[in-house]
């Protein structure tokens, strides 16, 4: 018997009960972003119209009020990743900001022929920045590439440190391909050479859970929303060590202790990274994510969500002229695949008429479209509200556009 009843989860997001163009909605983008549970709709809503006020400064009752729930919030998130203290959680917009904050703050420090190792899997905002970055100071990233299976080619890497190495950054799972990195293997081959590790965890957060301490990670970066939380708020996790030494991203607001034109100091952590009235309701949107999520059955989730990669796999397999992208050993549930004859923007709008949707285009992350010489793919990516029956929906829509268009 299933431990876990979808049924009973679905129930606690609103949005599944939708009909889109006259049919039940099958939401199969959770990738790009989560759909949210009425706990977490009901704290955005109760922030706004019992405790609104700004945070860390005022001296009345709701400002109190808002700076507690605030805070308590980055209590969550330090709880959730298991980090040592709240000093080491910074609010940002997402993981894009995060590691941008990483690139600029951290990276500002980093002298021309330095080297930052990046990997051929990973999502433009864990690739642009470090761009950015180089035509500053003139870095060198050097790229670990991948295998036809989608896995890293872990032999390349030994040979891809030097003494300049100065950050191995990477994504924990690929929003592309669904692959399950092995952080912890990559960490330890790092810390062999004395190099930080950053891991973007956006697509890690919603499906695994993540303990920081045991990876042994310096960063850690995630966006609220695909963590059944709302947009614009996110987590960077950094090791307090790191943080202590690193210049403020932005200036402003909330991130000093005294302002004169002669001089200015700065807050301690994290306030120092946050500059400017944050994404008060955002957070305590995301604190509530993290409380839904802690209670529910987060083995149970997984297995379930297990269970369904690998009967959409078979499904998929099925379908005649169908390739799937990405057959890593280790995956979350999240299966890209082309088919031949139909372009991935037709599959997503034939699919879209029927209710179904998934993504279609390179996912942000080009480089993994290059290696595989795409375009572009469709992607369905799964959450564990999704059922058998949608999975049924899709084969049978794949098998629809294969007969009218390939
Ligand atoms: C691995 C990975 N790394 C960074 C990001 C950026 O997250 P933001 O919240 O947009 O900052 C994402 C978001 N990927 C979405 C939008 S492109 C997808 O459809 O796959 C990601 O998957």
């Amino acid at each position: 018997p299933d431990a876990w009843d979808v049924a009973a989860v679905r129930r606690d997001f609103p949005i599944l009960e939708r009909r889109v163009h006259g049919h039940p909605l099958a939401y199969l983008d959770n990738a790009a972003t989560t759909q949210k549970p009425q706990a977490v709709l009901d704290a955005l809503d109760h922030y706004y119209r019992h405790d609104n006020a700004n945070v860390h400064r005022g001296v009345h009752a709701l400002a109190e009020r808002a700076t507690v729930a605030f805070e308590a919030a980055r209590e969550s998130a330090r709880r959730f990743l298991n980090a040592g203290s709240t000093r080491e959680i910074v609010f940002v917009r997402g993981t894009t900001e995060a590691i941008n904050l990483v690139a600029s703050s951290f990276g500002g420090g980093f002298a021309e022929g330095d080297e930052v190792i990046l990997t051929a899997m990973e999502h433009h905002a864990n690739i642009v920045p470090w761009q950015l970055l180089r035509e500053r100071t003139g870095i060198v990233l050097r790229v670990l590439p991948i295998t036809p299976d989608g896995e890293l080619d872990l032999d390349a890497l030994p040979g891809l440190f030097s003494p300049r190495t100065r950050l191995l950054s990477v994504v924990h799972v690929s929003n592309a391909l669904g692959t399950i990195n092995p952080v912890r293997e990559l960490v330890a081959a790092a810390r062999a050479h004395d190099v930080p590790v950053l891991l973007d965890g956006a697509q890690a957060v919603p499906h695994l859970r993540v303990d920081v301490q045991a990876l042994d990670c310096d960063f850690y970066a995630f966006s609220g929303h695909k963590l059944f939380g709302p947009t614009g708020i996110g987590v960077l996790y950094g090791r307090e060590r790191l943080l202590e030494a690193m210049p403020p991203y932005q200036g402003g607001g909330e991130m000093i202790r005294t302002v004169s034109f002669e001089q200015t100091t700065y807050a301690g952590l994290p306030h120092r990274f946050e500059a400017g009235t944050p994404d008060i309701a955002g957070a305590i949107g995301l604190g509530r994510a993290i409380e839904y999520l802690e209670a529910l059955d987060r083995d149970a989730a997984e297995a379930y969500e297990q269970r369904l990669l690998a009967y959409a796999t078979e499904c998929l397999t099925q379908v005649p002229g169908l390739r799937i992208i990405g057959q890593a050993r280790d995956k979350v549930a999240l299966i890209s695949f082309v088919m031949d004859g139909v372009h991935p923007h037709d599959m997503g709008t034939i699919l879209d008429r029927r209710g179904l949707a998934v993504r279609a285009g390179h996912h942000c992350a080009m480089p993994v479209m290059t290696w595989y010489g795409l375009p572009a793919t469709s992607r369905a990516s799964m959450a564990f509200y999704n059922t058998p029956e949608e999975i049924d929906r899709l084969a049978a829509a794949l098998q629809y556009a294969r007969e009218m268009l390939a």
